[in-house]
């Protein structure tokens, strides 16, 4: 069950709720997709990756199992994946979406579009995958996380507000912090194809999902500094729609 110890007051973007713990904060997101998926059965769901969203994940499969939510008619896109690594590889964000929630729910895998880091022309690719969310109708509900570095998909510091899906480099910081995932840090790789902050934008709602310590001082830069390019998650403070769902302690530096 979700447990927001608090909430902010108004209702103007972003709201930011605060859960007591990373099991309550996952769940409340959890149910925020849930209900997305059963008010309109055929929603566009944006997904993240990354070590915060799995609990989420796995509360959604756990509704699916309980009979409470519907897959079969809602379309994903993912938010990027690394360069050079081809769907099957274990530390690919395909790999990790399957792992985590499309293989253990009924989504149409037809009607599940992440990035692809292995083709010959990734800026052509990329610019398919825009034409193919705008097709779609547009993403309904986009999940975030966020890196240490404020970073969202992999639009690392600098990226503008209007930035599109493309390739992108990433940081050093970035590549430490993702080394955990693979064998070592050589083997992360350099280069991922992201969706732009304007693509996120466009979204008609966003969740960030943000839990531990270590996301403090993303989650206070984000919230309560002027947006701009040098802490890409602060650019959501221009969406009408965004809710920030933090545990405590993500939420320990905000004033
Ligand atoms: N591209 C992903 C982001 O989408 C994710 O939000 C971030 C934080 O990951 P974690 O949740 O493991 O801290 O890492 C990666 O760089």
């Amino acid at each position: 069950m979700s447990n927001p110890v608090s909430q902010s007051s108004n209702t103007s973007s972003p709201q930011v709720i605060v859960c007591a713990d990373e099991a309550s904060a996952s769940r409340k997101v959890a149910d925020m997709i849930v209900a997305a998926v059963n008010a309109k059965p055929s929603v566009v769901l944006g997904l993240a990756t990354g070590g915060t969203p799995v609990k989420t994940y796995a509360n959604i499969v756990e509704d699916f199992r309980a009979g409470k939510v519907d897959f079969r008619n809602v379309t994903s896109f993912n938010l990027d994946e690394y360069i050079g690594l081809s769907g099957t590889h274990p530390q690919s964000f395909r790999h990790f979406m399957e792992l985590q929630l499309f293989n253990h729910i009924n989504i149409d895998p037809s009607k599940t579009f992440v990035p692809e880091g292995c083709g010959d022309d990734p800026a052509a690719h990329a610019a398919e995958f825009e034409k193919r969310i705008a097709d779609a109708g547009g993403i309904d509900l986009q999940l975030l996380g966020i890196g240490h570095n404020g970073h969202i998909a992999f639009n690392e510091p600098g990226s503008s507000a209007d930035s599109r899906t493309r390739v992108v480099g990433l940081t050093q910081s970035t590549i430490e912090k993702n080394a955990r995932f693979f064998d070592s840090e050589d083997e992360v790789p350099k280069t991922a194809i992201t969706m732009g902050i304007g693509t996120i934008l466009e979204a008609k709602q966003i969740v960030l999902l943000a839990t531990g310590t270590g996301k403090a001082e993303a989650i206070r830069l984000s919230l309560q500094a002027s947006p701009s390019d040098d802490v890409p998650a602060s650019w959501l403070a221009k969406h009408p729609q965004v809710t920030f769902v933090l545990d405590e302690a993500a939420a320990s530096e905000l004033a």
